[in-house]
């Protein structure tokens, strides 16, 4: 069976300088790989390659077989990318609920049921939430609430919402009480759903917490790709990590 995701020798320079440089990875149905590295390594500017945001500047993206490196990311989307940001991308004066139908409409899905709504937000564990304003959420319940969006295109029988979520440093501006219940939400998503992640995240307690496999990468490259036990005892992850804290 074909990788969910292959990418294959794919770089990224701007402006003269090498940002992503030859990167090779497949990512299996279902896994949920990390992508880890030092601030700077590369691992947005990744997973920007994958969503459709930049195109490479060599080599190719493929999804499902597919070679969509020339398709834009709503085409990408489409077959089942979703991603989140690194800055939680929430509008403060719209409620909950519109949220989630604005993510459905914006799918394609012409009627929105209000069931269907409460139904994604229990999912992500925002039940009774809907009639909030975005701008009085917690950072931990506008994180769930960009989950809920990347689940919305499920809404009135569409597609299954996001296979290939790529979340983006979740855990950023969550209140250390509220990383628990966010961690178990993606592993359930992950789980019991069988949605494939990439996630990249700086708390390896959560990297170690959920991840299958590891991939590590440094100055635009990928270091290692391995299990979370390997790559904790690679010399050279490790060296790469010097002065940072692994
Ligand atoms: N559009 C751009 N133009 C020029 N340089 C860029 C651009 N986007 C990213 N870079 C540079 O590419 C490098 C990788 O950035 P990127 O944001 O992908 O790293 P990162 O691993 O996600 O870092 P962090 O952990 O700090 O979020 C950095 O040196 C950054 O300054």
């Amino acid at each position: 069976m074909a990788p969910v995701l292959r990418l294959d020798r794919i770089s990224w320079s701007v402006g003269g300088a090498d940002i992503i440089s030859e990167v090779s990875l497949d990512v299996r149905e279902g896994e949920l790989l990390a992508v880890i590295g030092p601030n700077g390594a590369g691992k947005t500017s990744l997973f920007n390659l994958v969503s459709g945001l930049t195109r490479p500047t060599g080599g190719s993206v493929r999804l499902d077989g597919h070679d969509v490196t020339a398709l834009p990311p709503h085409r990408r989307s489409r077959r089942g990318i979703g991603r989140t940001f690194q800055s939680s991308s929430v509008f403060s004066t719209m409620t909950v609920a519109e949220h989630v139908e604005l993510a459905a409409r914006s799918a394609g899905v012409r009627r929105v049921g209000a069931d269907d709504v409460r139904g994604v937000l229990a999912r992500v564990r925002l039940a009774g939430r809907g009639a909030d304003l975005a701008a009085g959420l917690s950072h931990g319940d506008r994180r769930k609430l960009e989950l809920a969006m990347l689940l919305a295109p499920t809404l009135g029988g569409g597609t299954t919402g996001a296979r290939l979520m790529l979340l983006d440093e979740p855990m950023a501006g969550v209140a250390a009480e509220e990383t628990g219940e966010l961690t178990g939400l993606i592993r359930s998503l992950h789980r019991d759903e069988g949605r494939t992640v990439l996630l990249v995240e700086h708390h390896m307690d959560v990297v170690l917490g959920l991840a299958d496999r590891v991939a590590v990468m440094h100055h635009g490259r990928l270091l290692a790709a391995a299990s979370p036990a390997e790559v904790m005892a690679d010399a050279t992850v490790q060296q790469a990590y010097l002065g940072d804290e692994l």
